[in-house]
């Protein structure tokens, strides 16, 4: 029987938020509660020697349940950013200044900053009374809107140093994540950091730091942090969250996260039911990137080789999503849907050729690589504003894309946000086709996200109040043109109303969101009760 905590006697009781811990009476669990709440939480973290630590769960997790709340340990700019205030993370916007345009300035430091409120505020005071007080001042000026500075690179690793005074345990604890320096060091990034940060710090700024510490924390941001931004996107930063960061990365993650509050707390939050035991994953990477550009995509960032489970099935999770149909059968007559596909022989091996499952055509992993950078330079390119032009691309490619492949899924993506929601394009907008278009697109995204990011991901939130938004305005003008009876239109708004409620439950934690989804509640229900069907 296990010990309990408290007086170390047979405990037959657990802790309920962790299972981890054991007591042998509800007073016992009382009395340690006052410290133990501060290490509660249904997760531990395990060591393997291919993933290093990682974390699993303790208990069985509820979807929606919120696994973690932790504060930042540190904050900073993104290296090579566009001017940002150092300590609200603003993107900055130029004033006039003795006749040209500039940013406002940090009276001591020249950092562009928002104002004397941000200048003075506590995260900004320490590196900007050790940089004024070596003669350092910022050389950054506005050129355009748009221009990266590489000086941001230095500020992060210049607070996180300055840790190891100011809180040497929050500093320990940065300083044993993971970093890959050894492989990082041998980068362009890395050689230019050699000459400016390590410079900067030892040089400039004369703190006592030798050259390997100082690439290490820089490899340590770069491996652990996450990127930070405001909901409305003004602000945007990155941080690292010494817990969350042991949190492991898979293809198709069990929780997504959150920022809450003016200092950005991070939530974690479980998308489908988790059992104990299970490793709690995230995604380091866009979900809607096909296997060779997301595995690409992590070993060049976070120098790993995933080995995941949508990663190893070539069809990932049946959707094709890198997949294209073969040129040789699409030649034969036949209906699109059913053309046979290349896929790879070995998901997991960059190199392996692409063949059909058909009539065993392969072709080279570097002509698909190929195919695929030249056509999202074109999606690139795309006038967001400009529907037809997505159209137009999944039209052109129709015969070598098919419906679920990555590229015409990004095309789809980009649709769904304009139809409904661009100028020119709401709702109430929208011609009966486009509106039926929307819907379309809609259902076919949906189905992607349940097999990628299923259960109460952001996507799947977002594809849901798409669709029920398109949905409601499809009934109103029906009944109004009377091609639907009253219960019809009752029966179809029901149905719109369940896609709403999934939708509440899914994003109601969003900051910002919580309000204008209660307000769609109240606007359906009172349709629904009326059946006036008055939408506005
Ligand atoms: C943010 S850290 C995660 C915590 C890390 N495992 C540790 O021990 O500190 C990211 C690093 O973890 C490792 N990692 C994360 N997910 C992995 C996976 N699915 N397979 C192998 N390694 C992984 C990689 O080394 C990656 O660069």
């Amino acid at each position: 029987m296990p010990a309990c905590e408290v007086c170390q006697q047979p405990a037959n009781q657990t802790c309920g938020g962790c299972k981890s811990v054991f007591y042998c009476s509800r007073n016992h669990q009382k009395t340690a509660w006052r410290e133990h709440k501060f290490q509660c939480r249904p997760f531990e973290i395990q060591f393997s020697n291919t993933a290093g630590r990682y974390l699993v769960a303790t208990r069985d997790i509820k979807q929606g349940e919120i696994i973690l709340r932790e504060k930042a340990a540190v904050s900073g700019p993104r290296t090579a950013c566009t001017a940002h205030c150092l300590s609200c993370n603003k993107k900055l916007e130029p004033m006039n200044v003795d006749e040209t345009l500039d940013y406002y300035k940090c009276s001591a430091c020249n950092w562009p900053m928002c104002g004397l409120k941000c200048e003075k505020s506590s995260v900004h005071k320490e590196e900007c009374m050790l940089m004024s007080s070596n003669n350092y001042k910022s050389t950054i000026t506005y050129k355009n809107p748009e221009k990266a500075e590489a000086a941001y690179c230095v500020i992060a690793p210049l607070r996180t140093l300055l840790l190891k005074t100011s809180n040497p345990e929050q500093y320990n604890s940065l300083i044993s994540l993971e970093s890959h320096v050894e492989k990082r060091i041998n980068t362009q990034l890395y050689s230019i950091l050699k000459n400016n940060l390590v410079t900067f710090i030892v040089q400039v700024l004369k703190l006592p730091f030798d050259e390997d510490t100082i690439l290490k924390v820089a490899s340590i941001l770069d491996t652990n942090s996450f990127d930070v931004r405001s909901p409305d996107g003004v602000r945007r930063f990155r941080a690292i969250y010494t817990t969350a960061a042991m949190m492991n990365h898979n293809c198709t993650p069990n929780t997504r996260h959150i920022y809450l509050g003016d200092d950005y707390t991070l939530a974690l939050i479980a998308t489908v039911p988790i059992s104990k035991g299970e490793t709690l994953t995230a995604t380091y990477t866009q979900v809607l990137l096909s296997t060779l550009d997301r595995r690409k995509h992590l070993y060049t960032t976070k120098y790993f080789h995933c080995d995941c489970d949508r990663c190893k099935d070539e069809t990932e999770f049946d959707t094709y999503l890198g997949s294209i149909y073969c040129s040789l059968c699409a030649r034969g007559a036949g209906a699109v849907e059913k053309k046979p596909m290349m896929v790879s022989t070995d998901p997991l091996n960059e190199t392996a050729p692409w063949k059909c499952g058909s009539c065993g055509h392969c072709v080279e992993s570097r002509q698909m690589f190929w195919g695929n950078n030249a056509l999202k330079q074109d999606l690139n390119k795309m006038n967001k504003k400009r529907p037809e032009d997505y159209e137009t691309f999944i039209k052109t490619y129709s015969h070598t894309l098919h419906q679920k492949n990555h590229l015409v899924v990004q095309a789809k993506l980009a649709l769904m946000q304009i139809y409904g929601s661009y100028e020119g394009y709401s709702l109430s907008e929208l011609s009966d086709e486009l509106l039926e278009r929307k819907v379309e697109i809609c259902h076919e995204l949906l189905e992607i996200a349940d097999k990628l990011e299923p259960g109460w991901s952001k996507f799947r939130g977002s594809i849901l109040l798409e669709l029920q938004g398109a949905m409601v305005m499809q009934t109103k003008r029906d009944f109004e043109a009377d091609k639907i009876t009253k219960s019809g239109a009752q029966e179809q708004l029901m149905e719109s109303m369940v896609l709403l409620q999934e939708a509440v439950n899914i994003l109601k934690i969003e900051p910002h969101m919580k309000e204008a989804l209660e307000e769609k509640v109240q606007e359906l229900s009172t349709l629904m009760e009326t059946t006036s069907i008055e939408v506005s």
